[in-house]
């Protein structure tokens, strides 16, 4: 699903408006009823509303909905904001004299006591949307920061006020905290990133009929994953399928107080579907593998603690995945070197793999084609340098992929694939019980297993992230976030496999 930036979205429902046809009055009262259904699915008419309205399209919206909510039962308060001379849209003045009567509707503006709050209120605030184009100041600003200190919870409309949906927001502007965003057609931009994501709090996309045609046409480098594309890419298993069908794939990794690392990713790769899983390991964790993952095959390197030497043939296998546990001792980097340059299978690279390629990076030109990486922000830090912000990184990542040929998986909430074609893919699945020591090393055994039953590297990528994802949002279901831990990303992973198929 593409996303697209605040202009685009103005494109798309100029379209709309022109080809549908419908009158932009209209098209807001969409927008209204769609916010509306989804407070009143949520709240019951017990519940009472106060609405903050700024001078716009988004303020707009909000006194649509204060009127619909009106008109199905609930007690609703009405406060417009303004700066003295903003001029107002059209549609909002519309609606201004559309609001019943009997809804209490007050002006707010500088030096403005701010109300006091019914217990139990729902704030909406509909301040400002997508068409912000500065930091909010003056009465916007101080009404943003009132609303924040409430302690009461928000719903945002469209986009919490203050917040740019397609550049960065500066550090010390206001921001209205939201505790929901019911926000038009798609997320934006903004929504998926760790800084600026942090003020949407839980985002829902709700439909208001933009034009299919648009949507299809619009260009965008930003994609959203869906549960139907990626169900697209399931392969089913053959009935006369044997375990040469699926694959044989290398993990490599393990070291002194580490093998943890390399089992779970081993484990992750077996349920991930893969026919034959063989890990290479230092002399340490021989029996630590046997007992743990006996349906792995074991080759031990000549040194006791740490990876020195690739010990097997790289035609044999369809994939080697490289970093859980590894270690960054001066010979296992030597030892990268060397298999970087045999002539090797695809190959997924994550943890100690990355830091000893970030340590040397002369080591990155020797990768080859179509290498996954998959480092956390720290990580990925260190292989391309520092950002400035959430959109710095995303042009770093773009450029990394770039220039290296590669597919980087950008770990976090909203994991974003990058890819050589310049594009850029996030998640939507996992949960933040999937913040604990070993998630990502089961990752790493998923890709390596999907990659090596012959998904290309995207499709690796994208189901990859996604399945793994799955697999903690039904883990936390039973569990709790809390309580999660990375061999449960394992455990649950045929119950995810189970859902996409379902789905
Ligand atoms: N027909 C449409 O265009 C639709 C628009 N929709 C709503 O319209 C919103 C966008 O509306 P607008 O483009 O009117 O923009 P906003 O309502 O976000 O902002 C209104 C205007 O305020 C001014 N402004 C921007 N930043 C300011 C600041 N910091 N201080 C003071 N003034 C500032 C700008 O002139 C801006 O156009 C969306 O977020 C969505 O809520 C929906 O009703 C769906 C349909
Ligand atoms: N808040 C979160 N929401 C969703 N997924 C998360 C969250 N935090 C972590 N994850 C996922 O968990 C994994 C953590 O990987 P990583 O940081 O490499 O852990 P480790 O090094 O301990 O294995 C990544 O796949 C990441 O996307
Ligand atoms: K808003």
């Amino acid at each position: 699903m593409k996303i697209l930036t605040a202009a685009q979205t103005r494109e798309a429902d100029a379209y709309t408006i022109q080809q549908e046809p419908v009158s932009s009055l209209d098209l807001m009262e969409r927008a209204a009823a769609a916010l509306v259904a989804w407070l009143r699915q949520r709240y019951s008419a017990q519940v009472p509303f106060v609405f903050f309205c700024g001078p716009g399209n988004n303020g707009g919206d909000g006194l649509a909905a204060a009127r619909l909510l009106f008109q199905a039962g609930y007690e609703v308060q009405v406060f417009l904001v303004e700066e003295a001379g903003q001029c107002k849209s059209q549609d909002f003045t519309q609606n201004l004299q559309r609001l019943p009567s009997e809804i209490s509707t007050h002006t707010l503006q500088a030096g403005f006591g701010f109300p006091e709050m019914e217990f139990g209120a729902i704030v909406v605030d509909a301040l400002f949307g997508s068409g912000l184009s500065r930091p909010l100041q003056g009465v916007y600003a101080q009404v943003a920061e009132e609303i924040n200190q409430a302690g009461v919870t928000v719903v945002a409309v469209d986009v919490p006020s203050g917040l740019f949906t397609d550049a960065p927001t500066p550090e010390d502007a206001v921001v209205v905290q939201a505790t929901y965003t019911v926000t038009f057609e798609r997320p934006k931009l903004a929504f998926l990133l760790p800084k600026s994501g942090a003020w949407v709090g839980e985002w829902h996309a709700v439909p208001i009929g933009l034009h299919p045609e648009f949507l299809q046409q619009v260009a965008t480098p930003y994609q959203l994953l869906t549960n139907a594309y990626v169900k697209s890419l399931l392969k089913a298993r053959q009935k006369y399928a044997h375990k040469g069908t699926y694959g044989h794939a290398l993990l490599i990794g393990g070291s002194y107080g580490k093998m943890g690392a390399l089992v779970l990713a081993a484990k992750a790769a077996l349920r991930a579907g893969i026919g034959l899983l063989t890990v290479q390991i230092p002399q340490v964790g021989y029996s630590i593998v046997q007992t743990a993952v006996p349906e792995a095959m074991a080759l031990t390197d000549a040194h006791e603690l740490h990876f020195t030497r690739f010990m097997g043939q790289p035609e044999t296998y369809e994939c080697i995945g490289i970093g859980p546990g590894l270690g960054q001792a001066e010979d296992t980097r030597l030892a990268l070197e060397n298999l970087f340059r045999q002539h090797l299978p695809p190959l997924v690279l994550d943890a100690d793999a990355l830091n000893l390629l970030a340590a040397d990076r002369t080591l990155l030109r020797t990768l080859p084609q179509d290498t996954i990486l998959t480092p956390h922000l720290k990580e990925f830090e260190r292989l391309a340098g520092p950002a400035t912000d959430d959109f710095h990184r995303l042009q770093l990542l773009q450029s990394f992929c770039q220039e290296h040929r590669c597919y980087v998986v950008l770990k976090g909430a909203h994991s974003c694939v990058g890819t050589p074609t310049g594009d850029f893919y996030f998640n939507t699945t996992g949960n933040p019980g999937m913040a604990t020591g070993g998630s990502g090393d089961v990752l790493t055994g998923i890709l390596t297993a999907l990659r090596a039953q012959g998904h290309s590297a995207l499709e690796t990528c994208l189901l990859g992230v996604y399945l793994h994802g799955l697999a903690g949002d039904l883990a936390a279901k039973e569990m709790g976030q809390a309580s999660l831990i990375a061999s449960d990303l394992t455990t649950y992973l045929g119950k995810a496999f189970l859902a996409l198929e379902a789905s």
